[in-house]
């Protein structure tokens, strides 16, 4: 059997957990398949050689870590500068964020071309090649021009914008191209599938040999949808088990006179916390039974701190929180409670299970595992209510949440003020539904499709 061999900046001690779906998601993978994992050892040399990067290996469990270190400007202009000052906010729909500084590309050539170089030795003739998100785009072409000849895939963890969108992007074209050295790329939805078919046909002039297939710069590329999963079991059991019945229980007690609402989030303007803080106002203001009782309990983990966008959007959540607690709040009662720290993962099944209404609103997001998880979370029996922005990959498939436009502040509290009036029966059918779909869709039906489609690619 061929060795699975993935790699992604962000690389996470299978054993361990860690914040962000991208790392659990291939936490869970790894663990079950085996394999090799490289990637970024999130250390910055500070005055190190641009280009170059000590490589560091240790097994973990059944999977082998092999990572490289950054050098100081490495990182500012590959990490911090073109994958998340240009590709991240335009990816999400945020052209006004980027900051297209014509000094960042070098870098992202420069790591890209390190990490080609130092993982080429490592790799055998049998190996399957899997490569994810935005960072590592011309990872594919790269190995090709050392000689590479394995089998390579690329999934997307980002939405893909429309092709004007993207065309924002001073190297579109090359990017574009770039993506044509894999055998196969994987996209989170169907609109982010549709938006790369029109943009390859628009202003590649690509072939499109069938509705998966195209052809272009002499090579031909398989795209699909493979929307991301958890592992449902695992949750489960980590919803089971003592860390999270206690955390479960100390919460219930907590807010025993009151109905909780939660959000769980990497604080990112993508993420729509403030416009979410904003809907939970409203709610206050406009149905003012929910005074002294509906709390929301934001958790926003610190994210990618020394990009400015994400220091202001931080100052304006913590802003906003205040102003609320300010104007509603009472001795007894604080309407928001704001939480700027990483919440271990052991225990957010229990917060979720104690929540009535759980509230994942992002303007954007590939596509959010934190909706798969509150509902796996749930007690059957007396389920809370997702509360699902329309605009995160999830909602493509989790019709039975209750959609709604983070936008629109008024029509989300109306929302929000419908989820706490819910009929327990409405809630117990809504997520039966739902869990049936992440039960259906889980981590390793997305790991077996996408490896069983490219097994199948160019041949
Ligand atoms: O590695 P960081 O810069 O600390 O950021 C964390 C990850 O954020 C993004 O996650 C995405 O992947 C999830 C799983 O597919 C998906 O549910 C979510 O919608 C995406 O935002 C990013 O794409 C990863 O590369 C980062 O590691
Ligand atoms: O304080 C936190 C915040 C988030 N997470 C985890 O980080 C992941 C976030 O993934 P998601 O796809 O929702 O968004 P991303 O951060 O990857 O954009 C989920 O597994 C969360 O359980 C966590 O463990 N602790």
């Amino acid at each position: 059997m061929s060795r699975l061999v993935v790699v992604s900046n962000r690389v996470a001690d299978p054993r361990k957990v860690a914040a962000g779906g991208l790392a659990v998601a291939l936490a869970e993978t790894l663990n079950e398949t085996g394999g090799l994992w490289f990637g970024w050892s999130g250390n910055i040399v500070e005055g190190g050689t641009p280009g170059e990067g000590e490589l560091h290996t240790q097994q973990a469990g059944p999977a082998t870590l092999a990572t490289v270190d950054l050098s100081r400007e490495d990182h500012d202009s590959y990490y911090q500068g073109y994958s998340n000052g240009v590709l991240w906010p335009v990816f999400h729909y945020r052209v006004d964020l980027a900051d297209f500084d014509a000094g960042y590309i070098a870098g992202y050539r420069r790591v890209n071309q390190m990490f080609a170089r130092k993982l080429l030795p490592l790799l055998k003739d049998s190996d399957t090649i899997w490569v994810h998100d935005y960072h590592l785009i011309p990872l594919a072409a790269e190995l090709r021009a050392m000689g590479c000849r394995q089998k390579i895939g690329f999934f997307l963890h980002t939405p893909l914008p429309p092709p004007l969108l993207l065309a924002t992007i001073p190297q579109q074209d090359w990017l574009m191209r770039a993506l044509f050295a894999y055998d196969l790329v994987g996209f989170q939805s169907e609109v982010d599938l549709s938006h790369f078919a029109r943009y390859v046909e628009t202003e590649a002039g690509a072939q499109p040999l069938d509705r998966h297939r195209f052809r272009a710069f002499g090579s031909t590329l398989e795209a699909r949808a493979f929307p991301i999963g958890i592992d449902v079991d695992e949750f489960a059991a980590l919803t089971h088990a003592q860390e999270a019945r206690d955390t479960y229980a100390s919460t219930r007690e907590e807010y025993k006179r009151r109905r909780l609402l939660m959000g769980v989030d990497r604080l990112d303007y993508s993420k729509g916390i403030p416009h979410r803080v904003r809907a939970f106002r409203e709610l206050l203001a406009q149905y003012p039974e929910n005074r002294h009782s509906a709390t929301l309990i934001q958790i926003a983990s610190p994210s990618r701190e020394s990009v400015d966008a994400y220091a202001d959007i931080r100052r304006e959540l913590e802003h906003l929180c205040g102003s609320i607690n300010g104007d509603y709040g009472d001795l007894d009662w604080m309407p928001v409670r704001y939480i700027h720290r990483t919440i271990a993962r052991k225990r957010l099944p229990g917060l979720y299970r104690a929540t009535q209404v759980g509230l994942v609103t992002p303007l954007r997001d590939g596509m959010n595992l934190v909706a798969k998880e509150f509902i796996v979370a749930q007690d059957p029996a007396d389920p809370g209510v997702l509360v699902l922005s329309r605009f995160a990959g999830a909602a493509e498939r989790l019709k039975e949440a209750l959609l709604v436009n983070p936008y629109d502040t008024h029509g989300t509290a109306q929302v929000i003020q419908q989820a706490l009036q819910m009929p327990r029966e409405e809630r117990q059918q809504r997520h039966q539904k739902l869990l049936q779909r992440v039960r259906d869709e889980d981590v390793h039906w997305w790991r077996r499709s996408f490896l069983q489609a490219l097994a199948a690619a160019g041949g």
